[in-house]
């Protein structure tokens, strides 16, 4: 669909507004072209009272406006009302403007030129006032229409990205999903505001400034508008640069967001490796590069004011020359020419918005292409129909084969992998490092489809299931845990949709061995946990880790290698928790130290990506094969290990 009448939806919500909005712009409009038309011809009627119609003492040629004298000089009492008639030949635009500017000095006749002086000076504040208080009013409209825009667009924006396939997260710095949300959101805002403004609120003004000065005279009028159209020109050029700089810009502001992101994350293994200094000028180089982009931007940007109106100044400058000449010759009055020149001047500010709206739309609309771009982008893995909320017989892989890269020269990194999980048993997957066992869970969990073979669910593909529904009845606990900055009771419940049962939360608790820790803690359940869980430990992050998955009684627990990362100690705790969680509950347990994984029921031995062996433990070392080899390597220093036991 067209990005504007895409984005035309998005105003739908505030159309009632809209339309608000564009009568109160006819009004601001209405008041600050009687504001400041009228004022003049009724000034320059009552001072040039005293002059008689066509005097000796102006400059050779030079008429005096063409209005009715309110009053004559030598006296301060209104003269009696000279009569108008209205014209009887409406193209007679010359008895028009009489009739016209006649009619309204009527309305300001007194009896004196002092008062006639006071009303016109009392109807400018009121015109004034009332221009400015509908333009307060409208602006207040266009910002509530603007947010309400951004908000959506930006609500669409962040459901759009969420819901991704994991891997399109790989593919996406944080920096760059970060700028979608806030920063392209922000432009297209700034776009419809300054469309509202310039295609609602001026036209109307430039339209009556336009006839106004067309009814003083065509021929300057074609001159300005003929410049007006060559400064428009010079804009929009400028505009378009601006537009491919400011996209650039977007890029390496992205670029420092998850920069700053990682580092910030990652500060432990700079300081531990003392990188400070090394951070701080890879970080410098990138602030110099952007501050020279950002330069180069500005000084564009700062052109086209100074440009914008020197090049104006020059229009009504030249305006005044040849209205001067025309002057001189005795066909336009010195007011009209006046008039003109202020009219002229009065239409710099709309045409001046209105021509940086080019800039600003250009910008916006580069920003919601992008935006409208990912709004389109549906996630990789489609969503299945069928309803799960647990299963009967078994999980089972069948000939997997996956890779993460697409290109046909890429390896697989599961390559034909078969192996079953029945209900109620506890289902190993050990291997070295890299030989798939993660992502055979992503698999499981649907973060990624498989290339071949299947994976089903009693006996059902998982990609027929709704993913949603899968995943709610797994509980993962991997080895990094992710904390939010809230209290560990939120943590725990993170994933619960229907409210916080607390009796459910400690019950889970307790199975996860947290309970304990959590009453140490001075606020127990609803002590903050601090960003990412900082301030709890390793292995108490852990065991919040196992209650969240707890929590909503999972059919089929996973344990990726989740205590790798702790201490002997913690781990200790870690994997009695994990063994109390266990009883009783279809497992299965990714593990690099066998010691976690000998009661399993089966052990699959996974190696580059391929089902090696598979058995119990005892069975596996019976066999005297690759699960042997690994176990006496990890228990050869540990002497009072009975590898049968
Ligand atoms: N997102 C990814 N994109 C590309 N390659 C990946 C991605 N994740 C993992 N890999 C690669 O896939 C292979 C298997 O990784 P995986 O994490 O499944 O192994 P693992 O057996 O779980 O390893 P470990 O025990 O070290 O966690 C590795 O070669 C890894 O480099």
């Amino acid at each position: 669909m067209n990005i504007y009448l895409r984005l035309l939806k998005y105003l739908a919500p505030s159309k009632s507004r809209i339309v608000i909005v564009f009568f109160v712009s006819i009004l601001t409009s209405l008041f600050s072209v009687i504001s400041i038309y009228s004022v003049l011809p009724l000034l320059n009627a009552v001072f040039s009272g005293s002059q008689p119609q066509q005097t000796s003492t102006n400059a050779p040629g030079v008429r005096l406006p063409d209005v009715p004298k309110l009053q004559s000089a030598k006296t301060t009492a209104m003269p009696v009302n000279t009569e108008v008639v209205f014209p009887d030949n409406l193209t007679d635009t010359k008895a028009l403007k009489t009739w016209a500017t006649a009619k309204f000095q009527q309305l300001f006749e007194a009896g004196s030129r002092e008062e006639t002086l006071l009303r016109i000076c009392l109807f400018l504040i009121a015109a004034f006032f009332l221009k400015n208080l509908f333009s307060y009013l409208n602006g207040q409209l266009i910002f509530r229409i603007q947010t309400r825009t951004a908000k959506n667009l930006r609500d669409d924006v962040f459901g759009s990205i969420v819901e991704m396939q994991i891997d399109y997260f790989n593919q996406n710095r944080v920096g760059t999903l970060m700028n979608y949300v806030h920063n392209e959101v922000s432009s297209v805002n700034a776009m419809i505001s300054s469309t509202f403004v310039n295609l609602l609120q001026n036209p109307f003004s430039m339209l009556v400034y336009v006839v106004v000065l067309l009814v003083l005279s065509w021929k300057l009028t074609l001159f300005a508008i003929v410049t007006s159209l060559l400064i428009f020109g010079i804009m929009r050029a400028i505009g378009i640069r601006i537009k491919s700089m400011a996209r650039r810009l977007r890029d390496v502001m992205g670029n420092m967001n998850s920069v700053l992101q990682e580092k910030f994350s990652g500060i432990k293994v700079i300081k531990s490796s003392a990188f400070e200094d090394v951070e701080l000028s890879r970080f410098k180089q990138f602030t110099r590069d952007y501050r020279k982009l950002d330069i180069r931007i500005n000084r564009l940007k700062n052109i086209i004011g100074p440009l914008n109106e020197t090049l104006l100044i020059a229009a009504v400058a030249m305006v005044l020359w040849y209205g001067g000449l025309q002057v001189f010759a005795g066909k336009m009055t010195s007011t009209e020419l006046l008039l003109f020149a202020f009219t002229l001047y009065s239409i710099m500010g709309p045409f001046k918005t209105f021509s940086s709206m080019s800039t600003q739309i250009h910008i916006g609309m580069a920003s919601a292409e992008k935006l409208f771009e990912l709004l389109d982008t549906r996630p990789d893995i489609i969503n299945g129909t069928r309803n799960i909320d647990g299963f009967s017989h078994s999980i089972r892989f069948e000939e997997v084969s996956f890779r993460y890269r697409k290109e046909p020269e890429a390896p697989f990194v599961l390559d034909k992998v078969s192996f079953e999980i029945r209900k109620g048993e506890m289902v190993a997957l050990v291997g070295q490092s890299g030989s798939g066992k993660s992502t055979a869970v992503d698999l499981l969990l649907r973060f990624y489809d498989v290339e071949s073979g299947r994976i089903t669910i009693d006996g059902i593909d998982i990609r027929e299931y709704d993913y949603k529904q899968l995943r709610q009845i797994i509980g993962v606990v991997s080895q990094e845990v992710i904390l939010f900055n809230d209290s560990i009771e939120q943590n725990i419940a993170y994933g619960i949709r229907n409210g916080i049962d607390h009796e459910r939360i400690e019950r889970a608790a307790r199975l996860a061995n947290a309970h304990n820790f959590i009453m140490d803690k001075p606020e127990g359940y609803k002590t903050q946990v601090g960003d990412r869980g900082i301030q709890l430990s390793g292995g108490q992050r852990q065991r919040l880790a196992i209650a969240r998955a707890m929590v909503r009684n999972p059919e089929l627990l996973i344990f990726d290698e989740a205590t790798s990362a702790l201490d002997n100690e913690s781990e200790k705790v870690v994997q009695d928790a994990i063994n109390h969680a266990m009883e009783n509950r279809t497992a299965l347990v990714v593990a690099h130290r066998l010691s976690t994984v000998r009661n399993a029921d089966r052990i699959i031995v996974m190696e580059r990506g391929r089902v090696i062996e598979s058995g119990s433990h005892k069975e596996l070392l019976e066999m005297n094969g690759t699960y042997k080899h690994l176990f006496d390597i990890q228990f050869s220093d540990k002497t009072n290990e009975n590898p049968t036991s």
